[in-house]
């Protein structure tokens, strides 16, 4: 599992450590590192090193300051240095001195355009984790004529370090490397960082803030079948989806159920019929009190949010077992909260709210810190939250929350979050820890969706029959 820390959890490991450290010692060892990646990038994108041109965008922080020292690194290199600083008079001493003293050129604001049009990389040391609100206007007035390959110094500037927000001009960099630990910025703003490289500068961190599945988590918590397994123990999950009109929520559901886990899939509801063409392994009924027993329930997409919708939720959620509650039936939770009466205190519930249906439950949009909102909707339904989007949040009550970073956006697709929530209930099915179970299937279910892709728009239907190579890279990866 990867961590991911505040800023000021940051700042204070850096201070712990700056303390017992010989002066400018950590930035010269960010700067270095920060130096490899440069010259890394202009041999890819240049095929050599010496010779070419790098200028650097310098802000009045420290950020600014590790950009000038790798200015001074590169200048060894024999790359061509310019550095723009925003605030002259502001500019980082010994930074600055050293790019001086290796050769590099500084360059005025107004003189910018020209020497940044003319580089063959851009390093953005405008800003790093001391950075508040959006870029200011001269910083953005220079990122219009950036052409060339952008390597972000800690963070894009411009984009929240702590809520990957942007609500601005802002750098989009095709490699990030940051020093030390990953802050949100790099798991919730995939988009403007690009790449991320990770530099040790010997901060010692515990008890991450923030978390990121590998995909070696996933790997070991997903249910495989042993040689004592039946369909029984791998868990038997209940899908109340659909309706005799909308019967696509239904099949997308039970057939991710279905293709998640060797478990047994049991629907209850208007689609019944169709279920059971398309998926005749799916023992279906037409009511959820005659569904027979179940070890989780996934409620909730295209059931309605009309009467007898709410009478489905309010039957299994007083079943005593783990419940997935999706679309209509968070909208339904938000309407008549006192259908969560029903629910036994003690079993899991995973509510997976798009930005829509979280307003509707908690009265307000999730906001710039999606973490912070999911972890609220967590505390005040005592549910793990799904907060669905481009970066999927899950929050736990306890205040436990990962990311689920994309690979791309091709996932937003109709019937895409109905693939999702059977994942989610055959997991918890299965057993899984609730805040696990939401964090594993919006890993695969991204996998499936890249994979289904394949750099071309899908469908509902193509993530969920991706869903079996998801899995299978994940088990069996190619050795
Ligand atoms: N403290 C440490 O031990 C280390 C810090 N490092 C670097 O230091 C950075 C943090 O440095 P600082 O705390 O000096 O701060 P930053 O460099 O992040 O930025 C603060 C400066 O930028 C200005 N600023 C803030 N918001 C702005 C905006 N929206 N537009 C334009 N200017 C803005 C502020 O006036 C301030 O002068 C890290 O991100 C990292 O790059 C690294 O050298 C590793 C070691
Ligand atoms: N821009 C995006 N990039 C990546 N994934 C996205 C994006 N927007 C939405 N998603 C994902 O697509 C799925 C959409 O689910 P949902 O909103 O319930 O749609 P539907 O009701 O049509 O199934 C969610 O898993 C969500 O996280
Ligand atoms: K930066």
């Amino acid at each position: 599992m990867q961590g991911i820390w505040t800023t000021e959890r940051i700042r204070a490991a850096e201070d712990r450590l700056l303390a017992v450290t010989p002066d400018g010692e950590l930035m010269r060892r960010a700067a270095f590192g920060l130096a490899v990646h440069a010259a890394e990038m202009l041999a890819e994108h240049t095929g050599s090193v010496s010779g070419r041109r790098v200028t650097l965008l310098v802000g009045s922080g420290n950020n600014g300051g590790d950009a000038l020292w790798a200015g001074a690194f590169l200048r060894r290199r024999n790359v061509a240095v310019s550095a723009i600083l925003l605030k002259p008079e502001r500019a980082h001493g010994a930074g600055l001195a050293a790019l001086k003293r290796s050769g590099g050129k500084v360059v005025s604001v107004e003189d910018g355009p020209q020497w940044i049009r003319r580089a063959d990389l851009v390093l953005d040391g405008i800003v790093g984790i001391s950075a508040r609100g959006p870029l200011r206007a001269d910083a953005a007035a220079l990122l219009e004529h950036v052409s060339s390959p952008v390597l972000a110094v800690d963070l894009p500037s411009g984009v929240d370090p702590d809520t990957g927000a942007v609500d601005g001009p802002a750098v989009v960099a095709d490699r990030t490397v940051t020093f030390g630990a990953l802050k949100p910025v790099h798991a919730l703003a995939p988009a403007s960082c690009g790449e991320i490289a990770l530099v040790d500068i010997g901060l010692s961190l515990s008890d991450p803030d923030l978390r990121r599945l590998d995909t070696a988590d996933v790997a070991a918590a997903w249910p495989v079948p042993g040689p004592g397994d039946d369909k029984y123990s791998q868990g038997v999950v209940g899908v109340a989806a659909g309706s005799a009109t909308y019967p696509g929520a239904a099949v997308l559901a039970a057939g991710a159920a279905a293709l998640a886990t060797s478990g047994l899939v049991r629907y209850a509801g208007h689609a019944a019929d169709v279920v059971r063409g398309r998926w005749p392994e799916v023992v279906a009924t037409g009511s959820v009190t005659d569904a027979g027993r179940v070890q989780a329930w996934v409620v909730g997409p295209g059931i309605g949010t009309g009467n007898e919708g709410r009478d489905v939720l309010r039957f299994v959620l007083g079943r005593g077992v783990p419940v997935c509650a999706d679309a209509d039936a968070t909208t339904i939770i938000a309407r008549s909260p006192d259908v969560l009466d029903a629910r036994d205190p003690d079993t899991p519930l995973v509510l997976t709210p798009h930005a829509g249906e979280f307003e509707r439950l908690m009265g307000s949009p999730p906001g710039a810190d999606r973490v912070a909102a999911a972890r609220s909707a967590a505390r005040k339904y005592d549910a793990v939250v799904l907060l669905k989007g481009h970066c999927t949040v899950v929050a736990a009550p306890d205040g436990r929350a990962l990311v689920n970073t994309p690979r791309g956006s091709w996932l937003a697709t109709a019937g895409s979050g109905d693939v999702l929530s059977g994942l989610v209930g055959a997991l918890l099915a299965a057993g899984l820890d609730p805040w696990l179970a939401a964090g594993a299937a919006a890993h695969v279910h991204s996998l499936a969706g890249s994979l289904a892709a394949d750099g071309a728009p899908t469908s509902a239907s193509g993530i969920l029959a991706a869903v079996p190579a998801a899995l299978r890279s994940l088990l069996s990866p190619a050795s």
